[in-house]
């Protein structure tokens, strides 16, 4: 077998669908594995994913579905991730084989929660995974803008490098440029931690701070986001680096972010339970948020927009009240 082998998205959602286009422009055929049997069903009726990206036309006969994960980790070489980080145990725990001799690919940004691991280090530890033979997929990249063609720059960090250059040839394409590093941890954390900022700037959109502000707290969040990855994960980088700072450029400007979204809400004055509700995705910063909080306990690393980001979402503290204390006492 040549590396990758037989590659299988896991994933129903945004990203996943984002990643079937793209893993389909260099592949001939993939393996799908999607949790509801029902969303498959109206995809072969279709063509389309009918939940998420339905603008997306697929050749059928190029892939294989699966709601059965046992069969689909059987069936592939390679997996790649693409659930968000809450529900990642819940399907994992459905199966009933091993990872152990599996290629992973994490396109997960998010931490596991309540063990508070990357998702590396959650494979690691519970699937006996080896870092040589695990993946993340990084930089600023949103699922919508994939799917009309637009030029887009992942990052694709792996312990073997040699790896890491092949996964980026399979995402290599007219629209997608991906390059490669191997400092996995330190771009999980950044992702994490780019989801809790694009969650400040949204509730201070809401809040009708306009895009001066933005500026200084975006400039206040990468010094923070630096501060925090460098501690936790003492590795040189270049924090200006788009696996770093373009992702959270991206997350904290692009009308298509859901973390900046659900913020933006709090900042109008949902409470956290309805901005949930009302969004019909996932904005994995509201459980970064408290990941952070946690992990930080350790750590002890001056990180106060995200401190912030925390009390509101989880002390019920005011917004309007936390980011005047911000504005007045932090930003520069
Ligand atoms: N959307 C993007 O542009 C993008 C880009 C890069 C990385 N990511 C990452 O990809 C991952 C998936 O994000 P997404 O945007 O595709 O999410 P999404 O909100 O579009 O999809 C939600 C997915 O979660 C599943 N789901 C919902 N409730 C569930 C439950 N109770 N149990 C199990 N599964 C459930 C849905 O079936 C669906 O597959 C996240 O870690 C995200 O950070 C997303
Ligand atoms: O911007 P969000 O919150 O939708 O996150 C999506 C990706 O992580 C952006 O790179």
């Amino acid at each position: 077998m040549s590396f990758p082998g037989k590659i299988t998205i896991f994933g129903g959602g945004t990203w996943a669908t984002a990643l079937a286009k793209i893993m389909l422009n260099h592949e001939k055929h993939i393996n799908w594995y999607m949790r509801r049997p029902e969303q498959i069903e109206d995809f072969k009726k279709t063509g389309h994913n009918p939940s998420y990206l339905s603008n997306v036309e697929f050749n059928l006969d190029r892939i294989t579905f699966y709601s059965d994960i046992t069969q689909a980790v059987e069936d592939s070489d390679t997996i790649v991730l693409a659930v968000p980080s809450p529900f990642l145990k819940s399907h994992l725990e459905k199966l009933n084989t091993s990872l152990a001799n599996k290629f992973i690919i994490s396109a997960i940004k998010g931490i596991v929660p309540p063990e508070n691991l990357l998702v590396t280090d959650y494979l690691e530890q519970y699937y006996n995974v080896s870092p040589q033979n695990m993946a993340i997929v990084g930089g600023p990249c949103h699922a919508e803008e994939i799917a009309l063609e637009r030029l887009t720059y992942p990052t694709i960090a792996c312990a073997d490098i040699q790896k890491a250059n092949a996964i980026a040839q399979v995402f290599n394409n007219r629209f997608v440029r991906a390059s490669v590093s191997n400092d996995v941890a330190g771009i999980e954390l950044a992702a994490v931690l780019k989801n809790v900022y694009a969650i400040a700037s949204g509730i201070c959109h809401g809040l009708k701070y306009g895009d001066n502000f933005q500026a200084v707290l975006v400039s206040n969040a990468i010094s923070e986001m630096e501060r925090f990855v460098d501690i936790v994960s003492p590795i040189e980088r270049r924090i200006q680096d788009s696996a770093y700072l373009g992702d959270l450029l991206v997350t904290c400007y692009s009308s298509f972010s859901r973390n900046r979204t659900f913020g933006a809400m709090i900042g109008k004055g949902y409470s956290v339970k309805a901005a949930q509700v009302e969004m019909e995705m996932i904005a994995e910063g509201y459980y970064g948020t408290k990941c952070v909080r946690e992990i930080n306990e350790k750590y002890n690393v001056d990180i106060p927009v995200a401190d912030m980001v925390y009390r509101i979402l989880y002390e019920n503290s005011p917004a309007h009240l936390e980011v005047k204390t911000l504005r007045e006492q932090i930003l520069k």
